[in-house]
């Protein structure tokens, strides 16, 4: 049976949700001052996975995605309240060092921002920072490994030392997906991450995400319905900062539940 759920299905908490999703979500709230953006939040996003937020212009997208790995601790205005548990564990914990956390749940952004480093110097830097190789062979492979994931090893394999602001932005955000996955994430977030591209770009993206889901749990915000029908197997539809509806991409896409999902997915609003 198609699995599926309203934000209001969903409330009801157990703890073995809890236990078996990636990460879990529990009555999560965020206010910006006094704009209450993301409206009392339940959602288990699954492992190995590609989930979809969707929704019109301002809905709360970012805001949640941000969330899920404390970017928004860096806006002054923003408060969060209710639990994130990742593999059960609260990442909200006093005890969580966010720049621990942020090497587990790793980002991509909307424009490529590699750093003004050589290509090489963009992978490793997450490696070097968190101590996580001994020598220079094991940093290597590491960088390599990354490319290699991140389909790009072929295109840049001798030009390692160059710069990485000098390609093009197709392969720019690919040298980011390498640089977040050389940490060694559980969970990528990536928001928009096509939107800078043009579509055969977009295309070799889209065909990387699917192919990050056989190692982790990815979390996509995207303006693109086409794109979410293509890339996610599940979805989950924001209106107004609430959670209307979340399941099988199939599902939200071929038979919504809510008059509002409907609404969007046909173009009716947004
Ligand atoms: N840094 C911020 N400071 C203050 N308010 C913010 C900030 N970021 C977002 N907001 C507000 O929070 C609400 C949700 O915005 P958010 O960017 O999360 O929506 P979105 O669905 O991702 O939008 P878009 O699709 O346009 O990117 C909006 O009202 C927005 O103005």
């Amino acid at each position: 049976m198609a699995h599926t759920e309203t934000a209001q299905s969903s409330k009801p908490v157990t703890q073995s949700a809890a236990d078996t999703a990636k990460i879990a979500a529990r009555s999560v709230d965020v206010f910006y001052g006094n704009n209450h953006a993301i409206k009392d939040v339940n959602v288990d996003i699954d492992d190995k996975t590609v989930t979809a937020f969707i929704g019109p212009s301002g809905c709360g997208k970012s805001t949640f995605l941000r969330c899920l790995n404390r970017m928004n601790d860096t806006i002054d205005i923003a408060r969060i309240e209710g639990d994130i548990l990742l593999d059960g564990e609260d990442i909200y914990d006093k005890r969580v060092d966010p720049v621990q956390l942020r090497a587990r749940v790793g980002m991509v952004f909307q424009k490529p921002n590699p750093f003004p480093k050589s290509i090489y110097d963009n992978v490793a830097y997450g490696p070097r920072i968190h101590g996580m190789t001994k020598n220079r062979s094991e940093l290597d492979d590491v960088v390599e490994a990354s490319l290699r994931r991140a389909a790009l090893w072929d295109e840049v394999k001798d030009r390692l030392k160059e710069s990485g602001t000098g390609m093009s932005g197709g392969q720019q955000q690919r040298l980011c997906i390498a640089r977040a996955v050389a940490t060694q994430p559980e969970v990528l977030l990536m928001d928009e991450p096509c939107s800078a591209l043009d579509p055969i770009a977009t295309a070799q993206i889209e065909e990387l995400i699917d192919e990050l889901r056989q190692n982790f749990c990815v979390v996509i915000v995207t303006h693109s319905m086409q794109q979410a029908a293509r890339v996610s197997q599940k979805t989950a539809f924001f209106h107004l900062g609430d959670l209307v509806e979340y399941g099988d991409t199939e599902k939200i896409f071929n038979s919504p539940d809510d008059k509002r999902t409907e609404s969007y997915i046909t173009g009716r609003i947004g």
